[in-house]
């Protein structure tokens, strides 16, 4: 199998990176261009909640948040749906304590705005969708502690689950599960698809998060820009 590309509908390919890709995609969009994680992660988390008003106009809707990028992209995503009077409930993977930087700040927004915000699932709703923001391409294989109890919790409903990025549990580069993993229906991953999704992710959305072309022209990523005049686009893996 082509394990380096997948294709949009309308059959552009679409060049798979590695989680190591990825995090120099990261470094350079910041560190030269000043593109900062902040403006990528709002972005992130605008598409996010556009995929869950796709999968669900009324909710209920749990938001699993991990403490890195992909839980800060959750965390953005369930205000705009918040915003939308759609009943949200955020379970943080941790202590609002133990948050940090940016993600810290997203936490402040939501509890400034009386968000149900919770650190377990106990007492939570059954929801319509589960968005599992847990873990991206962060994954140090394999899931353990409270991340891996939320997915047992979300296996165990009957809602439609939507991963930011990379299914948690997943190792985005090679799509191998040493551990305990969520099986979403849809999978919504940002900038280029990671080549571990060839196989875990369902359906899968390529979210545009402004990354310059420039970008991957420095790092030598082959890339011509895929989103025509959407900014979310059906992209699946190409067989050969
Ligand atoms: N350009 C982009 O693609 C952007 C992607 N974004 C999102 O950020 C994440 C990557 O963020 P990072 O902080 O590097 O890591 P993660 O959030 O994926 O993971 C850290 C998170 O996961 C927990 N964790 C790690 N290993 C384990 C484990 N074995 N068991 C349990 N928990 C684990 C850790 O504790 C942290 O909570 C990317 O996927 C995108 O979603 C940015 O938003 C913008 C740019
Ligand atoms: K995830």
């Amino acid at each position: 199998m082509d394990l380096d590309a997948f294709r949009t509908a309308t059959g552009h390919n679409v060049t798979a990176v590695t989680a190591e890709e990825m995090r120099d995609v990261d470094r350079v969009a910041v560190e030269e261009y000043g593109l900062s994680l902040l403006q990528m992660m709002e972005q992130a988390g605008r598409g996010l909640a556009c995929e869950v008003l796709d999968l669900s106009r009324d909710g209920p809707v749990v938001v699993l948040a991990g403490g890195g990028g992909n839980g800060g992209g959750g965390l953005a995503c369930a205000r705009h749906l918040a915003n939308r009077e759609i009943p949200v409930t955020v379970v943080l993977d941790r202590q609002p304590t133990e948050l940090t930087g940016v993600v810290a700040s997203q936490y402040e927004l939501l509890d400034r705005m009386g968000i149900s915000i919770r650190t377990d699932v106990s007492t939570v709703e059954i929801p319509a969708v589960v968005v599992d923001a847990l873990v991206g391409y962060g994954l140090q294989e394999p899931l353990r502690g409270p991340p891996r109890e939320l997915v047992w919790w979300a296996e165990n409903t009957e809602a439609k689950i939507l991963s930011l990025d990379v299914p948690s549990g997943i190792d985005a580069t090679t799509g191998g599960a040493s551990g305990d993993t969520i099986h979403p229906i849809r999978t919504f991953t940002l900038a280029l698809p990671k080549t571990g999704l060839l196989e875990t992710a369902g359906k899968l959305i390529l979210g545009d998060i402004s990354v310059p072309a420039a970008v991957y022209e420095t790092l030598e990523i082959p890339y011509t820009p895929p989103f025509d005049h959407k900014f979310a686009i059906r992209i699946d893996a190409t067989r050969s």
